[in-house]
């Protein structure tokens, strides 16, 4: 077993889902979205601790609803900053972690995880320093260009999901590197890649059931899932 942390990010503000108020609140079938997410972490024994990344202007409402669970006193929270990175950066400095500790971040918008997948990115990341979620891209991808359209190799293709690990350290760094410069990433794994210093970030392939929910039509295929995987 590989204990890990995790900071879960959910101080975003959800202006692609257009709902008037942070997309965590959304009421997923039984639960609001972030209580499925978060209890993904809850559930599982290889997790020692979680953070809340949190908007300031939702910190009441966020707390009024965790308070409702009994595991309520496993979560810390703290607030995060204008862009996702800020926030990420947020739960990494407030975290308490040792340099070989393996920390995950996610998002808290991606309530549908698997255990497996958790354990493997947990077990890669303590000996490689860095993983992630990601899934083979089923679409054609066309990039345009001043010379027109280039047809990109699937085959090499991958989709970034959440949860990415790394050790405390190489994550914490890379995003001090990354401030430093200014220089803004969409997600952590892209600033070990290009702030790592040959630490190879690695591949654990997820499931295509591991969506974030960003814009309206989300919200059926995401019960549809709830629904699949059984009401609590
Ligand atoms: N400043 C930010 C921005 C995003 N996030 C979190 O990062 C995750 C992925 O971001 P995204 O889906 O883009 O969420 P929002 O930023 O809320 O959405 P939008 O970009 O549509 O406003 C979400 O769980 C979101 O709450 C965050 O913690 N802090
Ligand atoms: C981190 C991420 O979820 C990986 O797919 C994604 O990059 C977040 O991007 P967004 O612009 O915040 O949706």
């Amino acid at each position: 077993m590989v204990k890990y942390k995790v900071i879960v990010l959910a101080a975003g503000q959800g202006k692609r889902m257009n709902v008037g108020k942070n997309k965590q609140f959304i009421q997923l079938i039984d639960e609001p979205l972030i209580v499925h997410t978060v209890r993904n972490f809850v559930e599982d024994d290889w997790c020692e601790s979680i953070i809340i990344v949190l908007h300031e202007q939702d910190k009441d409402e966020m707390l009024k609803l965790f308070n409702q669970y009994p595991w309520c006193n496993q979560l810390e929270f703290v607030t995060g900053g204008k862009e996702r990175q800020d926030s990420s950066y947020s739960g990494l400095i407030n975290i308490q972690a040792n340099p070989e500790d393996v920390v995950m971040i996610h998002d808290g918008a991606r309530p549908f995880l698997r255990l497996d997948h958790l354990h493997e990115l947990a077990t890669i990341a303590k000996q490689k320093q860095a993983a992630l979620l990601a899934v083979q891209v089923t679409d054609t991808i066309k990039q345009k260009t001043e010379k027109g359209l280039q047809t990109l190799d699937r085959a090499m293709l991958w989709a970034a999901q959440t949860p990415q690990a790394f050790q405390y350290q190489t994550i914490k760094k890379a995003h001090q590197l990354a401030r430093e410069e200014e220089y803004f990433g969409t997600d952590d794994a892209s600033l070990v890649e290009r702030y790592g210093k040959g630490i190879q970030v690695q591949i654990v392939e997820g499931s295509y059931e591991n969506v974030k929910l960003t814009t309206p039509d989300d919200i059926l295929r995401a019960e549809m899932i709830v629904k699949k995987r059984g009401v609590k």
